[in-house]
C-alpha cells in the first residue's frame, strides 16, 4: 500500500501498541502528528571551554579520561561511576549515576566528549550521556515524553518516521506562498527543525514552520466559516414570552451587563445565518446562568442543547444546577462523562433518548464527542473554556447536528486584537460588571515562613463557619508528584485542624464517584476545608467557601491564579485569597504583585500578555490563547497577521477548488476537518 502521512504510527517496525498507546496520549497517532511533533528546545552538544560555563549549566565538555572509572554500589539498585576527565589544562570530575553500563565505553586515554550538568564549585560534571562522535557539533532535540514513553525512544522513532516518509512530505501550503515568503520546502523545515546542524539552520526551519503552522489553522479556521456560510445556519425561533417568565423567576435579577448580552445572542440565533460567539466574562460573573436562559431559548424553538465542558467536575456541577432550574418547567436534563457512558445499560439508555429527543439539554465533557453519539435535533452547542478543546472537536459537535448555533464562554478574556487574529471573525459578548453586593476579594502575599499565620487565619474564618479551598503546588511534568503533593498537604491539613474541623482531598485521579461525592459534601458544609490539586481550576460554584490558599503559588500563571481566585467570592461575605510562595524570578514576584493589586480579569489578561511578551512563559499553556507547537502567537503575531490574510484570500477565492495549486491545501483540510467536504 502506498505510503501516507496519515498512516497510523503503527506501521512503524518495532512500535508495538504499547508504545503506540505511549504516543496516543501525548497526541501522536499519524506519522504527520509524529513528524510535527517538534522538539520544545535543544541541547547544545558542541564542546564548550571550562572558563565560559556557569555553574549548573548543562554542558558538552570534550577530554581524554585521566583514570580508570570506579564503580560503586549503594542501596539495593542504585550504582555511581566515577572517573577524572583531563580537559585541556583542567582534571575534573565526571559522575554518572544509574548509568553503570556506561563503564566498559570509558578507557584509559579515550577521547570522550561528555554532556552534563556543571558544577562549578566542586569542578564537576554529572554526566547524563557520552555524545557519539558524529553528535559533537549537533544540536539535540528535546521532545515531550512521559513515564510510558522515554525520549530517547520518542527520537528514535521520529528518526525512523522521518527516514521512511521523507519520500511522501509534500508541500501543503500553495507553492505562490512559498516563492512569496521564501519559504522552505515542508520537507526541509521537518528535517531543519528535528535534525538541525546548528542553531542557525534550527530557526531558519522554525521561521518557516511558524508561517505553515499559522496559515494551516487560519486555513482551517476559514474553511469552517466558508462552509458554514455555504451550509447556512439555523433560525432559532424561541418562545419570548417563555424565556421572560424562566428570567423573572429566577432567584436573582441579571445584571445589566447580562441582559445585554442576552440580547445579544438570542437575537443572533433567530437570525438564519449560523451563529459563531464568544461569550467572555470574569470569573464570576455570571456565564451559566447566561447560558442557561439561551439553551432554554433554544429549547422552546423545539431544539436540543449541548453545553461542553472541560472536566468531570464540572459537568457534573452543571448538570445539578440545570436539573435544578429546569426540571421543575418540564426540560429534561443529562449528564454524559465518560464515565456515565461506561456503564452500559444506562448509556444505551442515554444514547437512544438523546437520538429520540426526549433529553432536551445534555451536559458533557469530550465524551459528548464519540461517534455513537446521536442527536434527534441539536440546535445550539455551548463550550465552557474553549481553548480546551481544539478546533476539530468543536468541528464534530457541530457535525452531530444540523450545524448548530455555537457559543464558546471563556473566563480569560484576550484582548480584541488578538482575540480576532487567533479565533478568526467570530462575534464577540462581554459581561464587564459582576453581580452586585460581590466585595472585593483580599488578596495577600505571604512567604512559605508564615504559612503557620496563614492556617491561623484559616481557621479564624473556619470558627466564623466558612469554609476554605487549599491548593497544592502545580507540578507540570509530573502527575505522580502532584498527587503526591496534594496526599502530604492534606495530611498536615488533617494534623493541623484535628477532630475540630473535617478536611477532604480532591485530585484528578479521583474515580469521578469520589470526586462527585467530594464535592458534594463539600457544598453541603460536610466538608470545612477541601484540599485540592488544580482541578478545581474551572467553574466549581460553592458560595460559603471564603478563603483561597494558594500553596507555592509562583508556579502557577496568572490567568490561573485568577482563575483558581475566582473560586472564592461568589456570595456576599468578604473572600479572601492567600498566595504562599517565595517566587525564584523577577516574573514570579511581579506575577504575585500583580495579583494582590487587581481582581479584574481583564487587566490581569493584559499584564499576563505583557510579561509573557518579556520573556515569562510560565502561563504559556494557560493564558487562553489556541496551543500551537511552534508559534506564539504573541512573539510572532506579525507572521500571524500576514497568515491569516493569505488564508483568508486563499480560501475565499471562488476558483479555490479549482486551482491545481491548492490540491494538497484541500487534502489536507479534508483529512483534518474529518467528514466536511466541499461539495
Ligand atoms: N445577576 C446575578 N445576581 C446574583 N447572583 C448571580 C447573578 N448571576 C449569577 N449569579 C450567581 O453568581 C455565581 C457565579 O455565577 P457563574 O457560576 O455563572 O459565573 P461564571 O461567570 O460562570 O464564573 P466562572 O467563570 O468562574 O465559572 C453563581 O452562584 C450564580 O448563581
Amino acid at each position: 500500500m502506498a505510503k501516507e502521512l496519515s498512516d497510523s504510527v503503527a506501521v512503524l517496525a518495532g512500535v508495538g501498541p504499547k508504545k503506540v498507546q505511549a504516543l496516543n496520549k501525548l497526541g501522536i497517532n499519524t506519522i504527520e502528528d509524529l513528524l510535527t511533533a517538534y522538539p520544545f528546545r535543544y541541547d547544545d552538544y558542541a564542546a564548550r571551554k571550562i572558563t565560559e560555563i556557569g555553574d549548573q549549566e548543562k554542558v558538552a565538555l570534550k577530554g581524554t579520561v585521566a583514570t580508570e572509572p570506579v564503580l560503586s554500589h549503594f542501596g539495593r539498585q542504585k550504582n555511581r561511576l566515577n572517573f577524572k576527565l583531563l580537559v585541556e589544562h583542567d582534571v575534573i570530575m565526571v559522575t554518572f549515576f544509574n548509568q553503570g553500563y556506561l563503564r566498559s565505553k570509558i578507557e584509559l586515554g579515550k577521547e570522550l566528549t561528555i554532556y552534563g550538568k556543571w558544577n562549578h564549585k566542586r569542578q564537576s560534571l554529572a554526566g547524563m550521556k557520552i555524545l557519539a562522535d558524529e553528535n559533537s557539533n549537533e544540536l539535540g532535540g528535546v521532545y515531550r515524553s512521559s513515564k510510558e514513553i522515554k525520549q530517547s525512544q520518542v527520537k528514535k522513532i521520529i528518526e525512523q518516521a522521518y527516514s521512511e516518509y521523507e519520500d511522501v512530505i509534500v508541500d501543503i501550503i500553495p507553492d505562490c506562498l512559498i516563492k512569496k515568503y521564501r519559504l522552505l520546502s515542508r520537507k526541509e523545515i521537518m528535517h531543519g527543525i528535528h535534525f538541525p546542524e546548528d542553531q542557525k539552520s534550527a530557526k531558519l526551519a522554525r521561521r518557516s514552520g511558524i508561517f505553515e503552522e499559522f496559515f494551516l489553522f487560519q486555513a482551517r479556521m476559514q474553511y469552517i466559516k466558508e462552509n458554514e456560510n455555504i451550509n447556512n445556519g439555523l433560525k432559532i425561533d424561541y418562545e419570548l414570552e417563555k424565556l421572560k417568565q424562566f428570567i423573572a423567576n429566577l432567584p436573582f435579577e441579571l445584571t445589566n451587563s447580562q441582559k445585554k448580552v442576552v440580547n445579544e445572542i438570542c437575537h443572533d440565533m433567530h437570525l438564519q445565518r449560523h451563529m459563531n460567539r464568544l461569550l467572555q466574562g470574569d470569573v464570576g460573573s455570571g456565564k451559566t446562568i447566561v447560558a442557561a436562559i439561551i439553551m432554554y431559548a433554544a429549547i422552546t424553538a423545539g431544539f436540543q442543547a449541548a453545553l461542553m465542558v472541560p472536566t468531570e467536575i464540572l459537568a457534573q456541577q452543571h448538570a445539578i444546577k440545570l436539573a435544578q432550574l429546569f426540571e421543575p418547567i418540564g426540560v429534561n436534563v443529562a449528564l454524559l462523562t465518560s464515565s456515565t457512558v461506561t456503564r452500559v445499560k444506562q448509556k444505551r439508555e442515554l444514547l437512544s433518548n438523546l437520538k429520540k429527543g426526549t433529553i432536551n439539554l445534555v451536559v458533557g465533557t469530550h465524551a459528548l464527542l464519540q461517534p455513537d453519539i446521536e442527536f434527534a435535533n441539536l440546535g445550539l452547542v455551548v463550550t465552557d473554556e474553549q481553548h480546551r478543546f481544539g478546533v476539530g472537536q468543536r468541528q464534530i459537535l457541530r457535525e452531530k447536528g444540523k450545524s448548530p448555533d455555537v457559543l464558546m464562554m471563556t473566563a480569560t478574556p484576550i484582548p480584541r486584537t488578538l482575540a480576532l487574529t487567533t479565533y478568526g471573525e467570530m462575534d464577540v459578548s462581554t459581561i464587564n460588571e459582576l453581580p452586585k453586593g460581590r466585595k472585593i476579594i483580599k488578596t495577600q502575599w505571604l512567604k512559605n515562613k508564615q504559612l503557620a499565620s496563614a492556617y491561623e487565619f484559616i481557621e479564624r474564618k473556619l470558627n466564623n463557619s466558612s469554609q476554605a479551598y487549599i491548593v497544592s503546588p502545580l507540578i507540570e511534568e509530573s502527575e505522580a508528584m502532584d498527587l503526591k503533593n496534594a496526599e502530604e498537604i492534606f495530611d498536615k491539613t488533617t494534623e493541623r485542624f484535628g477532630s475540630r474541623y473535617h478536611v477532604g482531598l480532591l485530585h484528578g485521579k479521583m474515580s469521578s464517584d469520589k470526586k462527585e461525592n467530594v464535592m458534594t459534601a463539600f457544598k453541603d458544609h460536610k466538608i470545612d476545608v477541601l484540599v485540592a490539586t488544580t482541578v478545581i481550576e474551572v467553574g466549581v460554584d460553592v458560595a460559603n467557601a471564603t478563603v483561597m490558599m494558594i500553596l507555592d503559588a509562583d508556579r502557577f500563571g496568572l490567568a490561573q491564579l485568577h482563575q483558581l481566585r475566582g473560586r472564592v467570592g461568589r456570595g456576599d461575605k468578604q473572600s479572601y485569597c492567600l498566595l504562599i510562595s517565595d517566587p525564584k524570578n523577577e516574573y514570579g514576584i511581579a506575577r504575585m504583585q500583580i495579583m494582590t493589586e487587581t481582581n479584574n480579569g481583564f487587566v490581569i489578561a493584559q499584564k499576563d500578555l505583557e510579561l509573557r511578551g518579556q520573556g515569562d512563559i510560565l502561563g504559556n499553556k494557560q493564558s487562553g490563547m489556541p496551543e500551537f507547537k511552534l508559534g506564539d502567537p504573541i512573539n510572532d503575531l506579525r507572521i500571524l497577521q500576514i497568515a491569516k490574510e493569505e488564508a483568508q484570500q486563499i480560501i475565499g477565492d471562488e476558483r479555490f477548488k479549482q486551482k491545481k495549486e491548492n490540491e494538497e491545501l484541500i487534502k489536507y483540510l479534508n483529512r483534518t476537518l474529518l467528514g466536511t467536504s466541499f461539495d
